[in-house]
């Protein structure tokens, strides 16, 4: 587990700056934690006090038990052993093969020609690389140099991997395929991995838990499918919305929604649901409760995780009266509502 208690850092030089501000998070063993925030939010400041590459100012980074803001030069390095990194720009060695670069750490500790074959030969597997083994970094796709990269954070066995915007130098489907990488190596050998990105397409294919950062303030932090049906700060509202359209439909502003009920208009909600409340009847119940029409004016399931969530923009009928019953139901369900506005009953 990993455990930040209070991390500040500051910058020195003529004008400080404060790059952390209080940060306490709880990373646990085995799950795949997402960071996401702007340029300049204190992202990369944060990873790399997970491993002390910076030094916080005050605060505590306490791994399994261990608190690494005590420990001298030599415990760190050790500590650091089980705890890998990637980056954005891969930083491999240039002058070294595939099979060289993921050695390289393992030369560094002293293990024997046979150990370093045998641990090389596994990791070229597990990354997809056997053929590039005798290839050189400027013969690799971005991908493959990532893919490397992976296979040497992994070669002193951390339980740890610190992902350093790791996908924002890659093409969209390359992207995906070091994703469903290191999703993989997730599952097959139970390591935590740490991802900081500014964008929300990646903790939504891989992030079981997101913090979002701004200004070295966590604003909120969550399970990923709770953070996108109910984002609440105004920072993660922003970043859900980049990858979901939360916009009205053209066709629905088209009908004209007022913001104030009348007879003749019917109110406009928008439902949002997530795990297997999606599979309940909910609209159906509606109807034969209020013998109220409904119509469903727009509707979108998506996935997380295999966790369903989904919107629903519906529009309750019948008398005010009758509407304000209905929603007053609604806001009794385990699911999230708002009323959009007021749309003529003739739509
Ligand atoms: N070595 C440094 N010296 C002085 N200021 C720094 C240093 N590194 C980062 N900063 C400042 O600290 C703040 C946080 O920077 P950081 O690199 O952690 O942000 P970030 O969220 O990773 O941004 P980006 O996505 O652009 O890399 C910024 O204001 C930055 O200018």
């Amino acid at each position: 587990m990993i455990d930040l208690k209070d991390i500040t850092k500051n910058y020195g030089g003529k004008t400080k700056v404060q790059a952390l501000n209080g940060i306490s998070l709880t990373i646990h063993d085995g799950e795949i934690f997402g960071i996401i925030g702007k340029s300049g939010a204190g992202k990369s400041t944060l990873i790399r006090c997970i491993n002390m590459l910076e030094k916080p100012t005050s605060g505590s980074v306490i791994i399994d038990g261990d608190d690494l803001t005590k420990m001298n030069e030599h415990q760190l390095r050790q500590e650091r052993k089980h705890i890998g990194m990637i980056f954005q720009h891969f930083n491999l060695l240039s002058s070294r093969t595939v099979y060289d670069n993921i050695a390289f750490p393992l030369e560094l500790i002293g293990a024997s020609k046979e150990e370093i074959r045998s641990k090389v030969e596994s990791l070229l597997e597990l990354v997809g690389l056997t053929d590039r083994q005798y290839n050189y970094p400027a013969q690799l796709s971005g991908g493959q140099k990532q893919r490397v990269g992976i296979a040497r954070a992994l070669a002193s066995d951390p339980n740890v991997l610190l992902c350093d915007e790791a996908t924002s130098a890659l093409d969209p489907q390359t992207t995906k395929s070091i994703l469903d990488l290191l999703k993989d190596i997730n599952k097959r050998l139970n390591l935590t991995i740490v991802i900081i990105t500014h964008e929300m397409a990646v903790i939504k294919a891989i992030c079981n838990r997101v913090a979002v950062i701004e200004g070295g303030i966590i604003k909120e932090s969550g399970r990923v499918v709770d953070v996108f049906t109910n984002p609440q700060s105004e920072t993660m509202k922003e970043f859900v919305h980049s990858v979901i359209n939360m916009e009205l439909p053209e066709g629905i502003v088209k009908l004209g929604v007022s913001d104030q009920p009348a007879p003749d208009r019917c109110m406009l909600v928008r439902l949002r649901f997530k795990g297997c409340i999606t599979k309940d009847p909910i609209v159906s119940t509606l109807i034969r409760k209020f013998d109220a029409d409904i119509s469903i004016l727009y509707g979108n399931i998506d996935y997380i995780q295999d966790e369903p969530f989904g919107y629903l923009i519906i529009t309750l009928m019948g008398d005010m009266e009758t509407q304000t019953r209905a929603l007053a139901y609604i806001k009794e369900l385990p699911i999230g509502s708002e009323v959009l506005g007021y749309v003529p009953r003739n739509h």
